[in-house]
């Protein structure tokens, strides 16, 4: 960890105010014996009041065990954590009180309104009738849910159901609202238009989001601070920004029309001029270069005189799938695959 000690220090600084989120340490093993999973394994970070902090991670990296633990739904092994300021163990009920949960899964009843879900989820939270009336006008006026409040919510899209789902987090008026993979199975259209309602919800009514997501665009679109987690553990932490500042410089991205020529062209590509390393994934070799504009054309002559074919070649800014596969050491897509195959057996 210490090569990423720079970002995850950045991370911990706050200002002035108590953060909103501090986990230190948490560690938490399902089962036991041989079918033992250390899902998180000294995970820490701090999330500043009123900004959107994005936990990235690919299938089973330990992303909704952590929501878990700070939403109080389980508790950690060990390590602690305190949401808007109570201990997530010893203040339960007061955690549960300032935050709101919105699941992966749908959590409203089909078969009711969307006026009637919201209704019944201020009741449930002890909020008085007339303010939960008001503020669920409120919340369907602002998700644009106001012409569909009265119709049986199995009969929404989509992305309807799924902000339905977001305001019934937002019912109690919570500082602090965890949203687990918000956009998963949302076509793009409805999946941007969430991207909007969750950016508005920091910095219009000054809200904490923690969100977890699997989708790299989606990181470095909606969070102020990133923490990158894989395994259990923290790979890296930061901006999106700084995240890809780390790689400083571009990639140059050589996909290969014959995987078996790829430790080969590893070798060329990394003799050429300028390029500082070059990492493998499947049949894509990614090389880090200073500039990519004035090293791609060198990349190409070089692999063309080794007789090395490809099937295409680009040159971009680091993406945080380069840091993702810096730090954790394959590529970000590829870990997700992995991930949900071993969740499936
Ligand atoms: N109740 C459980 N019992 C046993 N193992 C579990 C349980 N919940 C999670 N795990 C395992 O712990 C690891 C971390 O899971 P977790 O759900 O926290 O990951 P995640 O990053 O949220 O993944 P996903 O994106 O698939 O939800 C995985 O290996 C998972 O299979």
């Amino acid at each position: 960890m210490s090569r990423h000690t720079h970002a995850l220090d950045g991370q911990t600084r706050t200002a002035g105010r108590e953060p909103a989120i501090e986990a230190t340490n948490l560690v938490k093993t399902y089962g036991g014996g041989d079918k033992a999973v250390r899902a998180l394994d000294g995970v820490s970070f701090t999330v500043p009041s009123g900004s959107v902090f994005g936990l990235l991670g690919p299938n089973g990296a330990g992303k909704s065990t952590t929501v878990k633990i700070l939403t109080t739904l389980t508790a950690a092994d060990s390590g602690a954590a305190k949401v808007a300021g109570f201990d997530v163990n010893r203040e339960a009920a007061q955690v549960r009180h300032a935050i709101g949960y919105v699941p992966q899964k749908q959590c409203f009843d089909p078969t009711a309104t969307g006026r009637e879900n919201l209704v019944l989820q201020g009741r449930i939270y002890g909020v008085p009738i007339t303010q939960t009336r008001q503020r669920t006008d409120e919340l369907l006026e602002r998700f644009g849910l106001a012409e569909a409040a009265d119709r049986i919510t199995k009969t929404w899209s989509g992305g309807m159901q799924r902000k339905l789902d977001v305001a019934l987090g937002l019912i109690h008026r919570p500082q602090v609202l965890f949203l687990d993979e918000p956009t998963t199975g949302l076509d793009p259209e409805a999946r941007a238009d969430m991207w909007a309602e969750i950016s508005g919800l920091a910095k219009a009514d000054g809200l904490t989001v923690l969100l977890t997501t699997h989708y790299l665009e989606e990181a470095d679109q909606l969070a102020d601070q990133l923490l990158i987690v894989d395994r259990g553990t923290a790979v890296a932490a930061g901006t999106p920004e700084e995240l890809k500042a780390l790689l400083d410089g571009d990639t140059i991205q050589v996909h290969l029309a014959d995987v078996d020529t790829r430790e080969h062209a590893q070798k060329v590509i990394v003799a050429v001029d300028g390029v500082r390393s070059v990492e493998l994934d499947a049949s894509t070799l990614h090389a880090h270069v200073a500039d990519g504009a004035s090293a791609l054309p060198k990349v190409l002559t070089a692999l063309a005189s080794a007789g090395v074919r490809l099937s295409s070649i680009t040159a971009a800014r680091p993406s945080l799938d380069d840091v993702y596969l810096q730090f954790a050491g394959r590529s970000f897509r590829a870990a997700d695959r992995a991930g949900t195959e071993e969740e499936t057996k």
